[in-house]
């Protein structure tokens, strides 16, 4: 091809595609973008970004050099107009990941010194007072020689103390005061030195010490009985059906729980007998919404799925969930068919529990004129996975972290895990399987059209962005444990972090021990039979 072809070339793919934007454009944002022709005769330049397939196509063409020097200086500026473009459309994406994690960062931030203030507030104003008034009110067997403990907030940390934050007369948080009072600790292997606090490093004359480690088995042990469960069942299993007709009587008459269950499963128990007219439902979103600050307790009758279920019921703080299994494999779900003796267990506490952490999730469309347009984020206690769809084109991801460049994967796709997603699709994918308490994102390739990629984990701190470029070949696809898909148009992102939500689930022996039972029951992980002594051997 000639070389002033290539140019003519530019022009022709890069013309239909600014006239097609333009009207589009002009239908759909009058008001920015102005109908009439710019004066100056220079081409709008949000149009052009939205040719970068073709800006792309000409970065990749072979500079015009030699022979007619208009024709190359007129190639070179095009070049130079290309390539501000590309870097143009590249800094607003960044720009735009970025506002969002500061607002979100913000908000924490804001969060977390209302609930200092609220505190110190509290301290000063009750001095201790509340806590004795709660200890009374509390009962017996909770509060040691009528006195309870003052979380020191070196050992654990108290439910109550979080609880009463917020303000102090609101209807809300009379609500929130209803609930079942807890104590989180951290195991400290007998040692009782006030070195055991939550921070990770310390300092000891000068030096930098590990103070604490970050994820020890934690014990929640009820400060005040646990009064309101929600049971949720997996749908259409008559063996559940029948488990979970069971639990909600021995609960109510062995334990005289308040109980709520889903509106198709309180229609279940009405058709079995009238006897369960006493449970609790809800009618709306708004009410799931709510659903944290009443309940003490989640009870799962399924496999899996359903606790991932639950997880996604709970868009902020999670209630500790007790997981039965009535599944096939069952990685989070350490009960199996003991309901009473193990309810019965987990009433009284205490009970070693695993922080599931979760990935928060946002979709910036390139689209969204700005960020108050930007979609609700969402949790995934599994994983969120960005593949092709149905299309049979390569995906292409630009991946950054803390915005860093991190790869492109070019592939099926790629999952960002989290550690208890380790065991899941992760794990089908190659990814290494990881203790659900060791905090870490796995970032995982789906099939990489690449011999050298493989599976990376990151710390749990950073924020990590994924992008389709606007030259991408195809649209993506992200869906959230399997569940919830959306399309990624060229041009759109997702900006995940670690929510400061995890979902706390009780442990039937603790984190570790059931950890590995699942590998090994699940999976039959490294089974091999021993090799015998009899044989050549060294000795
Ligand atoms: N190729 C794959 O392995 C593959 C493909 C798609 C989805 N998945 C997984 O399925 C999950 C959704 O589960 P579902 O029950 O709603 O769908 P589902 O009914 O299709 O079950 C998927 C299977 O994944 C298992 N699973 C789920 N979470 C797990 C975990 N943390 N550790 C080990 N195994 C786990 C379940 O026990 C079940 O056997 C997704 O989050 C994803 O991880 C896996
Ligand atoms: N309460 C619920 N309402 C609606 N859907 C649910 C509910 N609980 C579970 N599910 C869905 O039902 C599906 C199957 O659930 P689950 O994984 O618990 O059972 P399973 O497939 O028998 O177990 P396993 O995956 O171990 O074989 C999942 O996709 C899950 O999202």
């Amino acid at each position: 091809m000639k070389r002033i072809d290539l140019v003519y070339q530019f022009l022709g793919t890069i013309a239909p595609e600014i006239r097609k934007e333009f009207r589009n454009r002009k239908l759909k944002r009058e008001a920015i973008i102005p109908t009439s022709q710019p004066e100056n005769g220079f081409i709008d330049p949000v149009m052009l970004v939205t040719s970068e397939k073709a800006v792309h196509d000409l970065l990749q063409q072979i500079p015009v050099h030699g022979g007619d020097d208009n024709l190359t200086e007129f190639s070179e500026s095009l070049r130079t107009v290309a390539k501000a473009l590309t870097r143009a459309a590249e800094g607003k994406a960044s720009a735009q990941a970025e506002a969002v994690d500061w607002k979100r960062k913000y908000k924490l931030e804001r969060a977390r010194n209302l609930q200092l203030e609220q505190k110190e507030k509290f301290s000063r104003c009750h001095n201790g007072d509340l806590y004795r008034e709660r200890a009374e009110s509390i009962g017996n067997g909770y509060a040691a020689n009528g006195k309870l403990e003052r979380c020191c907030g070196k050992h654990g940390i108290c439910s109550h103390e979080v609880l009463s934050d917020g303000q102090a007369d609101s209807p809300v948080q009379n609500k929130t005061m209803k609930k079942a009072s807890f104590k989180l600790s951290w195991c400290c292997n007998g040692d009782q030195s006030d070195r055991h606090n939550h921070d990770i490093v310390s300092f000891e004359k000068g030096n930098i010490i590990t103070a604490s480690r970050s994820s020890k088995q934690i014990s929640l042990k009820w400060e005040s009985p646990p009064q309101t469960v929600l049971i949720l069942t997996k749908p259409n299993s008559v063996s559940v059906q029948v488990l979970c007709a069971r639990m909600v009587r021995w609960l109510k008459e062995q334990k005289n729980l308040k109980i709520y269950v889903e509106p198709r499963v309180k229609r279940e128990l009405l058709v079995e007998s009238c006897f369960f007219k006493f449970v609790e439902t809800w009618k709306d979103d708004h009410e799931i919404s709510n659903l944290h600050s009443k309940v003490d307790l989640v009870v799962t009758l399924g496999g899996d799925g359903t606790v991932l279920w639950a997880a996604s019921m709970f868009k902020g703080p999670v209630p500790p969930i007790v997981p039965f299994s009535l599944g096939s494999l069952g990685f989070m779900t350490p009960f199996l068919e003991h309901y009473r003796e193990d309810l019965d267990s987990v009433l009284k506490g205490p009970i070693s529990i695993t922080l599931r952490h979760r990935l928060q999730c946002q979709v910036i469309r390139d689209s969204a004129k700005n960020e108050n347009e930007a979609e609700e984020p969402i949790l995934a206690l599994n994983e969120v996975t960005i593949d092709r769809g149905i299309s049979s084109y390569l995906t292409n991801l630009e991946c950054y972290c803390d915005n860093s460049f991190v790869t492109r994967v070019q592939g099926d796709g790629m999952i960002l895990s989290t550690t208890s997603g380790s065991t899941a699709y992760s794990l089908a994918a190659g990814g290494s399987m990881v203790h659900p308490q060791v905090p870490g994102i796995l970032f995982t390739p789906i099939c990489p059209h690449s011999l050298s990629f493989r599976p990376l984990i990151l710390p749990e701190h950073v924020t990590i962005r994924v992008q389709v470029p606007l030259n991408s070949r195809s649209p993506g696809w992200a869906s959230f444990d399997g569940k919830d898909r959306r399309q990624l148009a060229a041009g759109d992102a997702l900006v995940f972090s670690m929510a400061p939500w995890p979902v706390p689930t009780a442990c039937l022996v603790d984190s570790t021990s059931d950890f590995l039972k699942s590998i090994h029951d699940g999976l039959h992980w490294n089974l091999r039979r021993t090799q015998s002594f009899d044989g050549p051997h060294d000795l």
